[in-house]
């Protein structure tokens, strides 16, 4: 894609992660807006490839119950949506689905290389890189970003804008499905519907499940980032994610101390990415 300098050029962002995909719909450097989808079946893809209008383009990736009002309640949209089809900036941890989406005409894909972060690894996951990114360049170097995706990771870099490191762990799903699939016994906790924190020492399978996933896994954040405060005093901390706001409600009541230093920002990787176009 050939990076158009004025402010009016609409373009997608598309992060593809091991649950679901990630969109932000981008008029120059601003976003207006941002959702979910589950993955396209491959012969979605190639219908995507024959839209004719962004209108046909953003119907066929909106949210499935915002089918028709998404176009509407985006206002300097309607002047849009007769255009051509808008580029996609897409990346990906997700290789069988990277390449499904290559068969996209106007697809630029983001890779690690392009990111001006340093002491970077080659294996290092670029939605990694780009949050970390994104939120430090929006809010500052040092920057530890917790990201509570299908696993859960910390990313920091320090203020030479150069990557200290992290750690990556089973995120809060994938520890409940693993828990049911894994075991002859164990059933699968479903993540919504335990609004308030279970007890410790639970007397049963359900909340026993729940007290060993959630408490160590808000110990493990709490360690982390009374780590990374020891390191660096001055540093800043963002989280993501799809189970963001269920672990700050736990933060919140658990560890309030924690919880109140968190910048939550569920957009991070999109900052990141229009900080590597505009770079471009
Ligand atoms: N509608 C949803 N679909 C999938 N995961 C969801 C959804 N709502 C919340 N989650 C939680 O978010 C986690 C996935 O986070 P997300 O940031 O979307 O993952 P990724 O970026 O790895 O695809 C899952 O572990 C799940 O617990
Ligand atoms: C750890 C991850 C799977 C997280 O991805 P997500 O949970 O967001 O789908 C991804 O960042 C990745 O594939 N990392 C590569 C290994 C590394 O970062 O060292
Ligand atoms: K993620």
């Amino acid at each position: 894609m050939k990076p158009q300098r004025h402010r009016e050029e609409i373009w997608l962002a598309l992060e593809i992660g091991n649950s679901r995909l990630h969109w932000a719909l981008f008029i120059g450097e601003t976003l207006y807006s941002a959702w979910d989808t589950d993955y396209f079946p491959e012969s979605v893809i190639q219908h995507l490839a024959e839209c004719q209008t962004l209108h046909d383009l953003l119907l066929a990736i909106s949210p499935p119950h915002q089918q028709g009002n998404f176009l509407t309640n985006t206002p300097p949209l309607c002047a849009f949506v007769s255009l051509p089809p808008c580029p996609v900036l897409l990346t990906s941890v997700v290789p069988s689905q990277t390449a499904i989406w290559q068969t996209y005409p106007n697809t630029r894909v983001i890779t690690l290389e392009q990111i001006p972060l340093k002491g970077v690894y080659p294996t290092l996951g670029i939605d990694r890189a780009l949050a970390l990114w994104g939120a430090a360049k929006t809010w500052g170097f040092p920057m530890l970003v917790i990201d509570a995706g299908t696993a859960l990771t910390f990313t920091a870099a320090d203020a030479n804008e150069s990557l200290v490191g992290g750690a990556i762990l089973p995120g809060l799903g994938l520890q409940f499905a693993t828990l049911d699939q894994q075991t002859g016994q164990l059933p699968l906790v479903e993540m919504q519907s335990f609004p308030s924190l279970p007890p410790r020492f639970a007397l049963n399978t359900k909340e026993a499940i729940q007290s060993g996933v959630i408490y160590t896994v808000l110990a493990g954040i709490k360690d982390f980032i009374e780590a990374w405060c020891d390191l660096f005093a001055d540093g800043k901390i963002a989280i993501k994610g799809g189970d963001r706001t269920l672990l700050i409600n736990y933060l919140q009541v658990l560890y309030p101390e924690i919880a109140e230093r968190l910048i939550v920002e569920p957009n991070l990787i999109f900052w990141g990415m229009r900080e590597i176009l505009i770079g471009s």
